[in-house]
């Protein structure tokens, strides 16, 4: 415990009954948790296979399993469950899956097999914002914790109604391809927990010791699955900062920060005031922007850091411009030649939304500078990692009917819509999935010849690979599945020439790393693998600039922060100004601000490209709740910038190459 402070330690030291560290950004809080799980064990308070420590992201249970690696020895840090809330209720339904009627190797479906499911479900020609609307309907009820009889009787109008009628269907469509969706990850194990008692005493037996964090983030459902796994003693550690949540959207509820010191009266509340990250300039406007939300007590963190240079404030004429002067700045100073001069890797650009990583990118790779861009989704949605993927689905889960339709028509084998309308008549009428049924010589027996081979060869293949799945690593089994199902054959015949064949034949390649992470799955893994991908993100950067979205970046540091995209109706969101969601949007930049150890850029456009035509843009509404002292503007001026870009020229021989590659 050498090095913390007396609240830190205290807060380490409190293993009787619930605790709750509520402090601001970078005062400690995940430090406390990584010290707490080494002080459980080496006390010999808790085994480490009795102790789970639960992160919001994927990235920050990596992040964590890292720094209690360095705190215990390997067999000990790797007995210990580190996970995210979605990844602990696949553990429970893993083990329990029988009690809720699911049979072995669920799938589980991702946002995008939802839609299709309730647009099928939904009457013919429904809108897709009407499916989209009741989607996140539904969710927002599962996330309440609500089950379909629950949610129909809390609702109030016809279209909750209407939402809660569909809920039902849509359970029944997802128990009949034996799946659960990503809101069931927790809304099932929960269920199970409250309504079974000795389940409920089984698990809090091998769960001994609980700790959460970036707990203003968890919603209804979370709080109770932590209720339940904790019980009435409440053997947990929360952590949380009320001024950095930001997934209201998403249904996340401070408020059970409140409610937690009302379920639990003997809770005990410990608060960090010393921010030990950021420069003293970066914590003052940290702090005087956050100060324009209301809070009921207001927390003053306070550094012993340097003073710290004064914020930069860009103004740029367009996001290419914006672009452009980010790339050149990282360039200048990585390149410095000193023997301090910063690593790539101590970098970060940070974006409101995901499309505005693409000027960036390209100002990036023309300078050869290394980036890597957080957020997997993207590239999960791209057609053939999408196709790759519900062939590995289906091989995990021969239930899994929306797998079914995409595999067996990805490549084309000549097998219609006509044909899989008429497979799907009789695998209802027989209670079977699609590709049980097209197992089935009876069924096939009804269908026309030529479709019949043709579905015959591809269950075939399936079963072949199926086996070769018991023995491979799921690597591998994409590797050779990317051969063997055609689809990288069907990819060369699609592209228009080598070039874009192999940029998309990489994504493939890139498909079958993503499984070869720090913690490579076994043969037969492939159903938990596929599990936890779609929402994983790619394997650990480098020496890399760091691209990411503020959202993607909550808990983590980095010595220079770039904020682009400073600019209203963008942070704030326009959304969030009509729908008065103000706050939310100022704690997105709070916890911007806050990644930044030493130095920082906000900046914005003037001007965007939008349908074609150019449109005026204003800075952010925010930059005006900064302290003017902390900041340095610097305009678009076009003549003093190419001056100070000749200055870093000369600065800088290793910006010779750039110049010959520009
Ligand atoms: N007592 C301490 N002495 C020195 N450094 C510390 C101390 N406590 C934490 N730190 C350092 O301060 C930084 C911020 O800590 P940490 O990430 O735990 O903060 P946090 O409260 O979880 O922040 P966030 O709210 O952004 O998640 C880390 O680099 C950590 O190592
Ligand atoms: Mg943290």
């Amino acid at each position: 415990m050498h090095g913390l402070n007396p609240a830190q330690r205290a807060a380490v030291l409190h293993t009787e009954g619930p605790l709750l560290v509520l402090a601001g950004a970078g005062s400690g809080k995940t430090r406390v948790i990584v010290e707490k799980i080494a002080h459980l064990v080496q006390s010999g308070r808790y085994p480490a296979h009795r102790i789970a420590a639960i992160t919001f992201t994927n990235k920050a249970a990596r992040e964590m399993r890292e720094r209690v690696g360095k705190r215990l020895r390997s067999d000990t840090a790797s007995a210990l469950t580190v996970c995210t809330f979605h990844a602990l209720g696949l553990k429970l339904l893993q083990i329990e899956h029988a009690r809720l009627g699911l049979r072995r190797g669920f799938s589980v479906f991702d946002a995008d097999d939802t839609s299709a499911q309730l647009k099928d479900l939904l009457s013919a020609g429904s809108k897709p914002d009407a499916v989209e609307a009741m989607k996140q309907l539904i969710s927002r009820a599962k996330n309440a914790g609500l089950s379909p009889e629950q949610a129909a009787q809390a609702a109030r109008s016809p279209r909750e109604r209407e939402a809660a009628d569909l809920y039902a269907r849509y359970q029944q469509r997802l128990a009949a391809f034996n799946a659960v969706d990503f809101d069931d990850l927790i809304r099932l194990p929960l269920h199970l927990l409250e309504t079974d008692p000795e389940v409920c005493a089984g698990w809090r037996a091998r769960i001994g010791y609980l700790l959460v964090d970036e707990c203003q983030d968890s919603n209804d459902a979370q709080y109770r699955l932590l209720k339940a796994l904790a019980g009435p003693a409440g053997q947990f550690t929360c952590v949380g900062d009320d001024d950095q949540s930001i997934y209201a959207w998403r249904g996340a509820n401070p408020d059970n920060l409140l409610a937690m010191a009302q379920d639990y009266p003997t809770l005990r509340v410990i608060k960090l005031e010393q921010n030990y990250r950021c420069s003293k300039r970066v914590l003052r406007i940290a702090n005087a922007l956050i100060a324009h939300n209301p809070h009921i007590h207001l927390k003053q963190l306070w550094s012993e850091a340097e003073e710290g240079e004064r914020i930069r404030v860009w103004e740029c004429r367009d996001a290419e411009h914006e672009a452009e002067r980010v790339a050149s700045e990282i360039q200048y100073l990585a390149r410095a030649q000193t023997p301090d001069s910063p690593r790539w890797g101590e970098f970060c650009i940070l974006f409101r939304g995901n499309h505005q990583s693409r000027p960036l990118e390209k100002a990036l790779q023309q300078r050869r500078i290394p980036y890597h861009l957080s957020g997997g989704t993207a590239f999960l949605d791209r057609g053939e990692v999408k196709d790759a993927l519900a062939w590995l689905r289906l091989l995990a889960n021969p239930d899994d009917d929306a797998a079914f339709l995409r595999a067996v028509t990805s490549p084309n084998r000549g097998v219609g819509a006509g044909t899989l309308a008429k497979l799907g008549e009789l695998a209802t009428a027989r209670h079977l999935s699609l590709a049980r049924a097209a197992a089935s010589t009876t069924v096939l027996q009804q269908l026309p010849t030529r479709s019949a081979h043709a579905l015959h060869g591809f269950v075939t293949l399936v079963e072949s690979l199926r086996a070769a799945a018991q023995t491979l690593p799921p690597s591998a089994l994409v590797r050779q599945l990317n051969e063997r199902s055609g689809l990288l054959a069907a990819l060369r015949a699609a592209c228009k020439d080598e070039a874009q064949f192999q940029a998309r034949r990489r994504n493939l390649d890139e498909l079958a790393d993503w499984f070869d992470g720090p913690k490579t799955s076994g043969p037969g893994d492939l159903a938990a693998a596929l599990a936890l991908l779609t929402h994983a993100d790619r394997g650990e950067p480098g020496n890399q600039v760091r691209l990411m979205s503020l959202h993607a970046a909550k808990g983590l540091e980095f010595d220079h922060v770039f904020i682009v995209g400073v600019e209203d109706g963008n942070l704030p969101h326009e959304a969030s100004l009509e729908e008065g969601r103000l706050e939310e949007e100022r704690r997105l930049l709070y916890v911007g601000i806050t990644r930044a150890r030493k130095r920082l850029w906000l900046s914005y456009s003037r001007q965007a490209q939008r349908w074609g035509e150019r449109v005026a843009l204003r800075p952010s509404r925010f930059l005006d709740e900064l302290p003017d002292a902390d900041l340095h503007h610097d305009g678009a001026d076009p003549e003093a910038e190419a001056a100070q870009r000749a200055e870093r020229r000369r600065a800088s021989f290793a910006d010779i190459q750039a110049l010959l590659a520009d």
